[in-house]
C-alpha cells in the first residue's frame, strides 16, 4: 500500500476527530425524531406511576366469592380501599384499588347482580403491571449522543418530557463533478451522462437530520469548482463527488487548496473508494467522494453519513456491523479492505456477480455489504463474516 494511503480504521478516527458539531438549540420533543440528545435527560414521572391492570375485568381482595363495590377505569381510580371478600370493575391501564391483590379476567368471571365467582382461581399479582416497571423518576431516559427515534420520543414524553436540548440541523451542499455530467433526463450524446451521484448522496443524507442542497452539476474547471465550494461557505458540510483521483481533469484536490482548505487525508486502502478525501475549512468539513457511482456510495455511508451523526453530537458515529454465516464462499482479498455488495438470502449475505466500482445496477440490488479485511484469506459459506445493512443509513 502506498505510504499515504490510510487505513479505513485511521481514516474513520481522523475523521471523527476533524468533525465539529453543530451548535444546540431546544426542540419539542415530538418534533426530535432523528436528532441525538445533547445531554442526558432523565424521567420526571414514574412509569406506570402506580400499580395498573394489565386487563379488562375485576380487581379482587381475598379468594371469592367477592361483591362488586365499584368500578376503577382509566382517568377515574376507584377512591377507597377494598376488603377481603369484594371487588371492582376495572379496565386494562386503570390503577388497581388499595387492598386489590389480583385481577379476574372478564372472560373467566360469573357475573350474578353485584355478586361475582371465578371460574378460575386469580392467583396474587395476577395481571398487575407494577408502579415503576418500566422506569423510575430519575431514570435515564437517552443517554447524551445517544439517537432519538419515533420510540424514544414516546419514552420521553411518557417522561414527562416536552423538549430537549440537540444539535441544530447540519447544512450539507453536494456537489458533483464532471464535464460529462448532464441534468435531469438521459442524454443523446455518447459524450454525456445523466449526473445520478448528487441525489443519491442527498437521499442518503436526509436519512439523517440535515438540511440538504443539491446545486447543478458543476464542469471539470478549477475556478468554478474553487468558486461554487467558496459559494457554499455556509455549509457545515460540503461533500464533493468526482473530480477526486490523480487524472488530468481531477480538480477537487487543487480547488479545495485554492479555497483554502488543508487537506486532512487523500486515498484510503479500500474498494470501492480508494481516493477519498477530507479537507477542514475553519469548522466546515469537505469531503471528497470518488465519481464512480457505487464508490461514492459506499463512502457516503462510510464516512459522509458518520460525519453528519458526528455533527449532529451522536456517541455512535458508524454503521452498524453484524456477523453473518456468508452465504457463498468468498474469494481472497488483495490490499484494499473490500465491500461486497451482497444480497441477504436465507443462508446469508451472498455477493452479486457484478463488482465493478460503475455498477449501479448491482449497487441497487444489494441490501447489505459484506466487509472483506485486506490481505485475507477466501472463505467457505457458513464463515461469519462482517456485514453492513444497508436499510436506514446503516443505523437500528
Ligand atoms: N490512474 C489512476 N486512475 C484511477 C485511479 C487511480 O488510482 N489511478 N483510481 C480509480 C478509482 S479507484 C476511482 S474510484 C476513480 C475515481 O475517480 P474520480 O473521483 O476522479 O471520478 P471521475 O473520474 O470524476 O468519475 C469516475 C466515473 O464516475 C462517473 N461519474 C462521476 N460523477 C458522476 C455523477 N455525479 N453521476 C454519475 N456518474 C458519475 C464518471 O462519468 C466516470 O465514469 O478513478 C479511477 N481512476
Ligand atoms: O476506489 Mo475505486 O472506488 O476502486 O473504483
Amino acid at each position: 500500500m502506498p505510504a499515504s494511503m490510510l487505513t479505513l480504521e485511521e481514516a474513520q478516527t481522523q475523521l471523527a476527530r476533524i468533525v465539529t458539531p453543530t451548535g444546540l438549540e431546544t426542540i419539542p420533543v415530538r418534533d426530535a425524531s432523528g436528532r441525538y440528545s445533547a445531554a442526558d435527560v432523565l424521567a420526571k414521572r414514574t412509569q406506570p406511576p402506580a400499580d395498573l391492570s394489565a386487563m379488562d375485568g375485576f380487581a379482587v381482595a381475598g379468594a371469592g366469592p367477592w361483591t362488586i363495590v365499584g368500578e376503577s377505569r382509566c382517568g377515574a381510580p376507584f377512591a377507597g380501599s377494598i376488603a377481603e371478600g369484594q371487588a371492582t370493575r376495572i379496565s386494562t391501564g386503570a390503577v388497581m384499588p388499595n387492598g386489590a391483590e389480583g385481577v379476574l379476567i372478564k372472560e373467566n368471571a360469573e357475573l350474578s347482580g353485584d355478586d361475582l365467582i371465578a371460574q378460575e382461581p386469580v392467583a396474587p399479582g395476577n395481571h398487575i403491571r407494577r408502579k415503576g416497571f418500566d422506569f423510575a423518576q430519575g431514570a435515564r431516559l437517552r443517554a447524551k449522543g445517544e439517537r432519538i427515534g419515533p420510540a424514544g420520543l414516546a419514552l420521553l414524553l411518557a417522561g414527562g418530557i416536552c423538549e430537549v436540548t440537540v444539535h441544530t440541523r447540519p447544512l450539507v451542499t453536494i456537489f458533483e463533478c464532471g464535464d460529462e455530467l448532464a441534468e435531469a433526463e438521459a442524454t443523446s450524446n455518447i459524450g454525456t451522462i445523466p449526473a445520478s451521484n448528487g441525489a443519491m448522496l442527498a437521499a442518503m443524507c436526509r436519512t439523517e437530520a440535515c438540511t440538504v442542497a443539491t446545486p447543478p452539476p458543476l464542469p471539470d474547471r478549477l475556478d468554478a469548482i474553487a468558486r461554487a465550494i467558496d459559494d457554499a461557505r455556509d455549509s457545515d458540510l460540503i461533500i464533493v463527488s468526482g473530480g477526486a483521483s490523480v487524472g488530468d481533469h481531477d480538480l477537487v484536490r487543487p480547488a479545495l487548496e485554492e479555497f483554502g482548505a488543508s487537506i486532512d487525508f487523500w486515498r484510503v486502502a479500500m474498494k470501492p473508494g480508494k481516493p477519498l478525501m477530507a479537507a477542514k475549512r475553519g469548522r466546515q468539513l469537505i469531503l471528497g467522494l470518488p465519481g464512480n457511482p457505487v464508490s461514492s456510495y459506499v463512502t457516503g455511508y462510510l464516512f459522509a453519513l458518520p460525519a453528519i451523526r458526528a455533527m449532529l453530537g451522536a456517541t455512535a458515529i458508524a454503521p452498524q456491523c453484524i456477523h453473518l454465516p456468508a452465504g457463498d464462499d468468498l474469494p481472497a482479498v488483495g490490499a484494499r479492505r473490500e465491500f461486497v455488495r451482497a444480497r441477504l438470502e436465507p443462508s446469508g449475505p451472498v455477493p452479486l456477480d457484478q463488482q465493478d466500482s460503475s455498477g449501479l445496477a448491482a449497487l441497487a440490488a444489494a441490501d447489505c455489504l459484506i466487509e472483506r479485511p485486506e490481505g485475507c484469506a477466501g472463505v467457505k459459506a457458513g464463515t461469519p463474516v462482517p456485514v453492513y445493512l444497508l436499510g436506514n443509513g446503516g443505523i437500528a
